[in-house]
C-alpha cells in the first residue's frame, strides 16, 4: 500500500467532507471517512454530522468511548490530518487508559 494520504484543512472543510456520502472526521490527528458508520453509531448520526470536517478529538474523548469504539475507528482510517492536528496527543488507547488511571487513583487514593 502506498503512504497514507495527508488531508489539509481545506479538504476537511470542503462541503463534501461534511456531506452524508463523504463525511470526514479528524480524531487524534487521523482522518476517518465514516459515511458508512453513520447509521450504525450508537450515539446517532446527528452528533457525527455535528463534528463533520472538524477535529472531533475532544468530543470523542468526552464521551469516554470504549476500546471497541476505538477499534471501529481503524476500519475507517483514510489518512493523516493536517500538520499539527495531532496536538501532541498520545495514541487514543493510551490517552484513555491514562485518563482512566488518573481518575481511578484520584478516587481511590488513601492519603
Ligand atoms: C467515528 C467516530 C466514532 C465512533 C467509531 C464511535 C463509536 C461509538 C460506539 C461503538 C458507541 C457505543 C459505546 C462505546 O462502545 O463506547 C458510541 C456511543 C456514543 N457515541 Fe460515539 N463514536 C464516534 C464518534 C462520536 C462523536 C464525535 C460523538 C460526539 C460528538 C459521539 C457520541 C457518542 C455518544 C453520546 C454515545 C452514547 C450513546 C448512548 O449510549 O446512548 N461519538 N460511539
Amino acid at each position: 500500500m502506498s503512504a497514507p494520504k495527508t488531508y489539509s484543512w481545506d479538504d476537511l472543510k470542503s462541503s463534501e467532507a461534511k456531506s452524508k456520502d463523504g463525511l470526514l472526521m479528524l480524531i487524534h490527528g487521523k482522518v476517518y471517512a465514516i459515511s458508512k458508520f453513520l447509521d450504525e453509531h450508537p450515539g446517532g448520526d446527528e452528533v457525527l454530522f455535528g463534528e463533520a470536517g472538524r477535529d472531533a478529538t475532544e468530543a470523542f474523548e468526552d464521551v469516554g468511548h470504549s476500546d471497541e469504539a476505538r477499534e471501529i475507528l481503524d476500519k475507517y482510517y483514510v489518512g493523516q490530518g493536517p500538520e499539527g492536528s495531532a496536538k501532541g496527543a498520545a495514541p487514543a488507547k493510551s490517552a484513555r487508559d491514562a485518563a482512566g488511571t488518573a481518575k481511578e487513583s484520584y478516587y481511590t487514593r488513601k492519603e
